[in-house]
């Protein structure tokens, strides 16, 4: 049964969020008993269930206020808000945070052997699309009349089955496109994975459990982002070190101890939280400055 008092969230059942979404919720301490068949899942330690639906259906049951969150991808989210505006239905919602996976664009793509020199070459023809709304708002911004041709899935196939000219879908590494003779010309829309919430306020007990959470989430991508860099380095060159250390303001410079011979009393230890990965060339170039022991340790969690 379902119980007002729990925080609802909707996340995609099975697909390219889903465990991004699931890991994301793991990772801020949200324990959670998934069985693949069930639609609903509960947390047995947070007053938090998920409700695991397609994504399409996401921002409808955000919007309508059927659930409190949910974790959806901006293209789909967009096109279902101009889709509901286009209807006049309640299209509110608020974006909480723009996370860090579920990186696509929706692109326009011609077969390989059409001519295309810009969007005006699509002029009279016709575009398979999952998402006809944002295609469409695209071609009105660049003044160019062609008709976007809805299909709900294999819109790579569409111009060899002679439905449409050309196709705009999601690309991340552009195989797809590719194993399909195909070429991306125009970037329609960038989009990434947001969590989202009702436009209605929440209950101050929901609304308490969210503002928990957000700094969490915040604190697992910083986390993610950044790495701990530990390395022994000659005194005489920390301010070169520094500098070769990407956002290593304030580092913690440490005294080596247990060391007998001369050259190591003039040596320290460096600790420093980069907000970036270390590079090869950058340790080849510690290495060359007599620095030794260099480590590059990847950081779980973190809090400002
Ligand atoms: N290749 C990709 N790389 C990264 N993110 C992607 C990629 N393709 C899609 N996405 C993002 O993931 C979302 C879900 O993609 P997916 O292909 O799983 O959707 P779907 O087939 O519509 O699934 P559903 O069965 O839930 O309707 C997309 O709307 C987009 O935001
Ligand atoms: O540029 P690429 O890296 O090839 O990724 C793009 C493909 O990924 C998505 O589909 P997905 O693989 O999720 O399958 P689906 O279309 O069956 O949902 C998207 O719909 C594209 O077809
Ligand atoms: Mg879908």
């Amino acid at each position: 049964m379902s119980d007002s008092t729990r925080l609802r969230i909707a996340i995609q059942k099975s697909g390219r969020l889903s465990d991004d979404s699931i890991a994301l919720l793991k990772a801020i301490g949200i324990k959670l008993q998934i069985r693949d068949r069930l639609l609903i899942a509960h947390s047995t330690n947070e007053p938090i269930d998920l409700l695991r639906v397609r994504d399409d259906d996401i921002p409808g049951l955000v919007m309508d206020g059927v659930v409190d969150l949910g974790f959806i991808g901006e293209n789909e989210l967009e096109e279902k808000m101009l889709e509901r505006q286009a209807a006049k239905k309640q299209a509110a919602f608020n974006t909480l945070r723009r996370l860090d996976y579920g990186g696509c664009r929706l692109s326009i793509a011609v077969p390989n052997e059409m001519a295309y020199e810009n969007i005006k070459s699509l002029e009279g023809k016709k575009v398979a699309t999952t998402y006809p709304f944002l295609l469409e708002r695209f071609f009105a911004q660049k003044n160019v009349n062609a008709q976007a041709v809805m299909l709900t899935g294999s819109v790579e196939v569409a111009p060899r089955a002679g439905v449409a000219d050309a196709i705009c879908d999601l690309v991340s590494t552009g195989a797809t496109l590719e194993a399909n003779g195909l070429c991306e010309e125009d970037v329609v829309f960038n989009s990434k994975a947001v969590l989202i919430q009702k436009a209605d306020a929440l209950s101050d007990e929901k609304q308490a459990l969210v503002s928990r959470l957000l700094p969490r989430i915040d604190g697992v991508i910083q986390a993610k982002e950044s790495k701990y860099i530990m390395l022994h380095a000659p005194k005489a060159y920390l301010e070169q070190v520094k500098s070769l250390l990407p956002g290593a303001e304030n580092p913690t410079v440490l005294a080596l101890s247990g060391h007998e011979n001369a050259d190591d009393s003039e040596r320290v230890a460096i600790h420093v939280v980069s907000s970036e990965t270390l590079f090869w060339e950058t340790m080849e170039k510690l290495k060359a400055l007599g620095c030794s022991s260099i480590l590059v340790l990847p950081i779980e969690k973190m809090m400002g």
